[in-house]
């Protein structure tokens, strides 16, 4: 488990420009030290952002597109290509214009394709497609993705991980099938906090002073079932990328405002 690093932007603009730089840069120095890179993306405004933030740098070219392995934290289950998909947002945002290996992109099951409408069968695949993607040095059923992206709700929420709901407390299974989400659509795939803590970094995206609340308590010592975002760390390290508006109610030990 690693502690929590902060970096805090000055608005969520730049919040996305330096994320998509130091994105850039963690996937060039896996592929130079591994042969390949691995990240994990997250749905919401400031994973998308991040993605188009990516898309429009010109240090973009510096990444082989073909040595990417491309996951999802969670997503909506939806029929494929319904606009409030994630994998559909993410590749509006980036991955259709970049030269990718589609077999290197795992999407998340669709509704109503091999597994109709049963999401716990679909979240078992995935974490099937995980697990034959695990090498033996991973010494788990998943990858150990290089970045683990994971956008923070305002009621704390990561991937599909939502307070107090079971799929915070799975502790065996690697991505599960989410009934009755609180937020819309009710019926989401999520990984857990298992898969999660898989990844070498973890990096929690928060924008806006509706997550000010949420990032005070995650960061403040509160229990993951309360606060799920406080469960998610990386083996190497846990980066929360903020800006102001989201750092605004931190502790002052944590991180003093600029007037102080
Ligand atoms: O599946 C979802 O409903 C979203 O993906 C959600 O989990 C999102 O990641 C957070 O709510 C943060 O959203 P923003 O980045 O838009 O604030």
């Amino acid at each position: 488990m690693s502690a929590p690093q902060l970096v805090v932007h000055r608005d969520k603009e730049l919040m996305a420009q330096a994320a998509a730089a130091r994105l850039i840069t963690r996937i060039v120095d896996a592929q130079a030290a591994r042969g390949s890179a691995s990240v994990v993306l997250t749905g919401g405004r400031n994973g998308n952002g991040l993605l188009a933030a990516l898309s429009s740098s010109p240090a973009r070219d510096a990444i082989d597109w073909s040595r990417l392995d491309l996951w999802w934290g969670d997503e909506r289950f939806l029929p494929e290509g319904d606009p409030d998909r994630n994998d559909t947002q993410a590749r509006a945002a980036l991955l259709d214009s970049v030269p990718l290996d589609p077999a290197r992109v795992h999407s998340m099951p669709v509704s109503g394709g091999a597994y109709g409408t049963d999401v716990d069968a679909a979240a078992a695949a995935y974490a099937e497609e995980l697990a034959v993607a695990a090498r033996p040095e991973n010494h788990g059923p998943v990858p150990t993705f290089d970045v683990l992206m994971l956008g923070v709700g305002p009621d704390t929420h990561v991937a599909s991980l939502f307070p107090e709901h079971p799929a915070v407390r799975e502790t065996e299974r690697t991505v599960v099938g989410v009934h009755g989400a609180p937020k819309p659509p009710p019926t989401r795939i999520s990984l857990t906090f298992r898969a999660i803590r898989a990844a070498r970094e973890v990096w929690l995206l928060a924008a806006g002073e509706d997550k000010a609340k949420a990032a005070a308590m995650a960061l403040s010592g509160a229990g993951e079932l309360q606060a799920p975002a406080a469960g998610a760390y990386g083996r190497a390290r846990t980066l929360w990328l903020l800006d102001a508006a989201a750092a605004s109610e931190l502790p002052r030990d944590l991180y003093p405002p600029a007037s102080a």
